[in-house]
């Protein structure tokens, strides 16, 4: 698509966000801003975006999309800001932020005005900020959630689907209220709880320093997304009020459950919360079929050190397997990649997995 794309905002998300947009769109032209000049200065340096906006509102004026890549707290400034704004007649405006009610609430003066103001989250991000992070697979097989309102056309959505096509996410269209209640289980409150427990362990640290240095492999998994950016989650916090505010009386009560079992010491109701969990979350879909068709997918959980994949191949070269096509998927957590093997039969992937785990410690799905 050809037009002009303004990001306002150049961190992790809006320079994803712009690199996706530059690559299934080469003769769009993206313009970024952010109230950071270094960071829109390193944004157009790292090719990022092809200029800096001159005029904040020059930009907004001339643009065909505009995507809002700012934390919440500002992308609702920001709408209150532009509303009075001269747009183009077809203008779609966007944004990314992890909260939704409010955001949409505050483009309510925009959509009056029947501009096309459609609230979007890509799911997928990292514990790290700024456009340095930024990369162009980072949503790849992620959920992309949009919530566009009744004011706005169908036609409209798909055109942002459109422009965002580069991401190669799957998008969901779900209400504000759905969406800050869904996000308020999954990732806001799992935030909250990670903060937490990194604060207990600090706690316990004074008493003895072995505490950080024994920290190992399941408190830093847990833990991880405890070193995000906390002014990006004070805003979220802030803004997803009314739903945290609930989900705290549920975890209590939860917790509360859990240390009655442990009071009691009852053994058989404490097995079956660690294995209704595992149940639970060995059934979530987290390994997420790729763009690239491939017909019989293995994924594997690799190691982070150089050489991995030249032993796998080798592992299934010794036993004559074929593989049709190999990809490391981005690695969300750091720690592990995922190695996307696709086989030609089914009896090949079988085989592989077979092989796979005969030789190796390495944990294989199928998706
Ligand atoms: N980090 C994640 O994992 C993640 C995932 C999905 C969505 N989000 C959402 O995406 C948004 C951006 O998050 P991020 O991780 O890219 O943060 P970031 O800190 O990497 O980038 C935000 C950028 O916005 C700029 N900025 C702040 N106020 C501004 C303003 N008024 N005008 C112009 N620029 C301004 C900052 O200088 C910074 O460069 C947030 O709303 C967040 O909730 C984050
Ligand atoms: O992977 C991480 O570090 C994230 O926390 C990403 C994460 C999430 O909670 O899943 C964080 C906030 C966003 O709104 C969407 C994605």
């Amino acid at each position: 698509m050809k037009g002009n794309v303004v990001i306002i905002g150049l961190g992790l998300i809006g320079g994803s966000i712009a690199l996706a947009i530059k690559k299934e769109h080469p003769e769009a032209r993206v313009i970024g801003y952010d109230v950071k000049e270094e960071e829109a200065e390193l944004a157009r340096s790292l090719k990022i975006i092809d200029e800096i906006a001159s005029s904040f509102e020059e930009a907004i004026t001339e643009a065909d999309l505009i995507v809002l890549a700012t934390p919440v707290m500002q992308t609702e400034k920001i709408l209150v800001e532009i509303s009075g704004f001269h747009f183009k007649e077809n203008v779609i405006i966007t944004d990314v932020g992890s909260t939704k009610q409010r955001i949409v609430e505050h483009a309510g003066k925009l959509l009056k005005r029947g501009i096309a103001f459609i609230g979007g989250h890509p799911m997928a991000g990292s514990h790290k900020s700024g456009v340095v992070a930024a990369k162009v697979h980072l949503f790849e097989n992620a959920f992309y959630i949009l919530t566009p309102t009744e004011d706005v056309q169908e036609v409209q959505v798909d055109k942002l689907k459109e422009w965002l096509k580069g991401t190669k996410a799957r998008f969901v269209v779900l209400s504000p209220k759905e969406h800050d209640r869904i996000t308020g289980v999954i990732s806001h409150f799992p935030h909250i709880i990670a903060a937490s427990l990194v604060h207990q362990a600090q706690r316990y640290e004074r008493e003895n320093e072995l505490v950080s240095r024994l920290a190992a492999g399941g408190f830093r998994d847990i833990t991880r997304i405890a070193s995000s950016n906390p002014g990006m989650w004070r805003d979220i916090l802030l803004h997803n009020r009314e739903e945290l505010l609930q989900l705290f009386d549920v975890w209590l009560q939860e917790m509360s459950i859990v240390r009655s079992f442990v009071e009691k010491g009852d053994s058989e109701q404490i097995y079956n919360y660690f294995a209704e969990a595992k149940q639970f979350r060995d059934g979530l879909p987290i390994r997420a079929k790729g763009a690239i068709p491939s017909f019989y997918d293995l994924y594997v959980d690799v190691p982070d050190y150089p050489g991995v994949i030249s032993e796998i191949t080798g592992y299934l070269a010794k036993e004559r397997i074929s593989i049709t096509n190999i990809r490391i998927i981005e690695t969300r957590e750091e720690i592990y990649g995922v190695l996307r093997l696709s086989f030609q039969t089914e009896e090949d992937r079988a085989k592989a997995k077979q092989c796979i785990e005969t030789y190796t410690t390495y944990k294989t799905y199928e998706v």
